[in-house]
Order: C-alpha cells, then structure tokens, then sequence
C-alpha cells in the first residue's frame, strides 16, 4: 500500500530529514525522563519536560495539566470542532510513568520519546502541504499512570478521545510487532481483619490476619495448577503485621487477574474470591475485596495500521519476527481502542533483557536504543501519512475498527452481567 499524496519517497526524505534534526533533542528528552523516574500520578518533572518541548515551537498549542494533574495535550493544525467538520485530528500518545524501586524498567521515556518524535515528524511533513484530502489536525495527549491506575481511562472519561480520530502509540519490548493484543487485566485489593493480642502470652485471645494472607496466598498458588494456560493470578502481601510479637490484626494483599476473554475474567474472579473468603474462613478473620482501578482491555486489532505499519517498518530495515512476541503484560491502551482506531505496535530497543528488571532500565536509557525508538517513530509518521492521504486507507481502518468491535460485542454476549466494557 502507497501513500497518496505525493508518493513514500517523499514523505521518507521530509520525515528522515526532520526527526534527524531533531534527533539529539528527543534523545536528551527521554533521557530526562530516564534520569528522573517517577511513579504513576506523580510525573510532575516528565509532564513539565514535554510540555516545555512542545512549547519551544510556538506552532504547537499546548495545554498543561489537561484534564488530569500529570497529563498534556499539544496540539497543531486547524482547529476543529463543529458538527460535520471535516478535519481529520492524528492523536499520538506518550507515557511517561516509572515503576517502584527499578525506574524506567517498562521503557516509558521512551513512548514519550516516541510519541513526541512522531508528532514531529507528521508535523514537518504536513506542513505547507496544501493538496491533503481533508484538514489534518495533530494532537499529541500525554497520558500518565499506565502502570496502575489507568490515566487513559480517566481522559476518556474525561472526553480526551472525543474528537481525535486515529491514534498512535508504540511500546518498547523484546522485539518489533505491528500488533499484540495484550491481556485484560483486574486488580484486586483484599483486606483480612483480624484481633491482635501478646503472640507468646495469649495467642490464643488473637485473630491473626496474617495467617489469613498466608492461607490466601497458598490458596491462590493451588488454583493457578487448574488454571488455562494463557490466564494469569500473582500477587504481593502489602501489609504483613508490626512485630512478631503482636498478633496482626490487619493484613493487605493485591493480586493482579488476567485472562485473554472478558468472560474468562469473570471466572477466574469468582475462583480467586472462593480462595479469599476461604481463608477467612479458616482464620476467623473478617475479609474486605475490592477492586480499586478500572479493568484495563485487551487491544482492538486494526488489520490496515498493522498492515501500513510493517512495510513502512520494513522499508526502514525493521524486522518482525514470525514467531508473535510472548508478552502477556496489559495495557489501558486496550480501551482506547475500543473508542478510537489506531495500533499499539511493540519494539525492540537493542537488549535481550526483560521489561520490568534493572536490565531492561539501563537499556531504556541507553544511547543504542536510540536507533529503533526513532525508528519506531518514524513508521508511525509515515502510516499516518499514509492514512491522511489516502480517504480509502481511512475508510478501511474505519472500517476495520468497526468490525473489530462487533466481533467483541459478539463475544461481550456471552460474558458474565457484570460486565462493564464500551461498545
Ligand atoms: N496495573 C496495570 C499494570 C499494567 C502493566 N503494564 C505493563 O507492564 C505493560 C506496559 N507498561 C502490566 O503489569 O501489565
């Protein structure tokens, strides 16, 4: 598939030579952001580091703060808005949260390197362009606490997605994929009560809690022998007691539940609750389950982005393996795609290591990753190039999410009642 505007080779030399010089900037912004890891909620030094990037070029408008503390919006282009407007609005996505303890081991500086490189790159080969099909507006969101909480989540329902019609991310792996669908993922947050007494001079006056998160735990660890192959349940104690010499009177664990299927989810939630209140059960404790963020989704695939995607990664030297990556983390990218078509592909960043070790951190930020996050960013542009120049690529990755969607509505019927995903 071509572009349609002026032919890829065009389009190639004006990105390449763009982000090029542009290059050493993007680098020393996701390397600020490598250097100064914060957690989900709490990106205060990377919201203000990309919002200080995009406000150097005034063509960008740029709204701190949007909607949610932490989150940005730039935008570019006409503005849109009225009722059969015409205007086509790119939306490209950065990340920008670390994790507890081991800094940016999930890459995160580098989806807001990627996401910023992109934008940029669209930008220089849009602008002055007076033969597009439609008016193409570019907005790039920030969205922040990816690793829990769900930010984009929140900006849906906060209406961030509304007008955006195309949206572009890419996360950094073990190696490139146009597509994976990701897990859908629960949290879940259980709470034994207990009585605490002296543990050597009246045990027998205490209920212990921890006995229970003990209980619970092994519980859990049995299950997982009967459980399908591609479901998963793993879990921490949070609050484990005060001494030994005081009975716990309070215990806290979270357990993360995901299953391929939403209706998969809903009995691996009703197992995993059965080995909760058990132990309660056995303990005499009181038992409290909640679950405290929202379900994150598994990814809508967009068969022409992906397709769009691999040969313009492939006429950039990337090579993506037969063989699907074996990631089976989650994403709150997954309900995006349920509200607006667009892909989420995976990339390699020059390390064997693994997402979420020390390793995988010092390749995050490492100068050699370099190379494939630009990369990444550049067949990003070039697809949404091709989509905003081509009215028929646009119909069929329209087309694509609507049929995406009715063949999850199909599987929604057979779900349990609770459930709670968009249509
Ligand atoms: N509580 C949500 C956890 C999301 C987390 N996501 C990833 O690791 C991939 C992208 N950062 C997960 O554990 O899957």
């Amino acid at each position: 598939m071509g572009t349609g505007l002026s032919g890829l080779s065009w389009v190639c030399s004006s990105l390449f030579m763009r982000a090029y010089a542009h290059k050493d900037e993007l680098h020393s912004l996701s390397r600020d952001i490598w250097s100064n890891p914060e957690l989900a909620g709490n990106e205060k030094h990377a919201h203000d580091r990309l919002v200080r990037f995009f406000s150097q070029d005034q063509t960008w408008t740029v709204q701190s703060h949007y909607k949610l503390p932490t989150a940005f919006k730039a935008s570019w282009g006409p503005v849109s808005g009225g009722v059969g407007d015409p205007v086509l609005n790119v939306g490209f996505l950065c990340e920008y949260d670390a994790l507890p303890g081991i800094g940016h081991a999930c890459g995160h500086n580098l989806i807001a390197e990627v996401g910023a490189a992109a934008a940029v790159g669209l930008k220089a080969a849009l602008e002055n362009q007076t033969e597009l099909p439609v008016p193409v507006k570019i907005t790039v969101l920030g969205t922040p606490a990816e690793e829990e909480l769900g930010g984009k989540i929140e900006l849906i329902n906060a209406g961030a997605f509304a007008d955006i019609d195309l949206v572009f991310m890419a996360h950094p792996a073990q190696q490139d994929a146009s597509f994976h669908p990701c897990i859908i993922i629960e949290e879940m947050l259980v709470k034994y009560y207990g009585k605490a007494s002296h543990a050597a001079a009246y045990p027998w006056e205490g209920v212990n809690a921890l006995d229970a998160a003990v209980l619970a735990y092994s519980n859990i660890s049995v299950l997982r022998q009967q459980l399908k192959p591609d479901w998963r349940i793993h879990g921490i104690i949070k609050h484990g007691g005060e001494k030994p010499n005081i009975i716990p009177a309070y215990t806290e664990l979270e357990f993360y539940l995901r299953t391929p299927l939403l209706k998969d989810l809903c009995d691996l939630k009703a197992k995993a609750e059965a080995c909760f209140r058990a132990a309660a059960g056995a303990t005499g404790c009181q038992v409290e389950i909640t679950s405290p963020t929202p379900t994150y989704y598994n990814i809508l695939p967009n068969a022409t982005l992906a397709s769009l995607y691999e040969s313009n990664g492939k006429a950039l030297g990337i090579h993506f393996p037969e063989q699907p990556t074996s990631f089976c983390g989650s994403t709150d990218f997954g309900n995006v795609s349920f509200i607006v078509p667009g892909i989420h592909p995976f990339f390699y960043i020059c390390t064997d290591a693994l997402n979420h070790t020390e390793e995988y951190t010092e390749a995050a930020g490492a100068e050699k990753a370099q190379l494939y996050t630009l990369r990444t960013a550049k067949a990003l542009s070039m697809t949404a190039v091709d989509v905003v120049c081509c009215p028929d690529l646009l119909k069929k990755v329209r087309d694509d999410f609507r049929l995406a969607k009715l063949k999850q509505k199909e599987e929604k019927n057979q779900n349990c009642e609770k459930e709670k995903r968009p249509n």
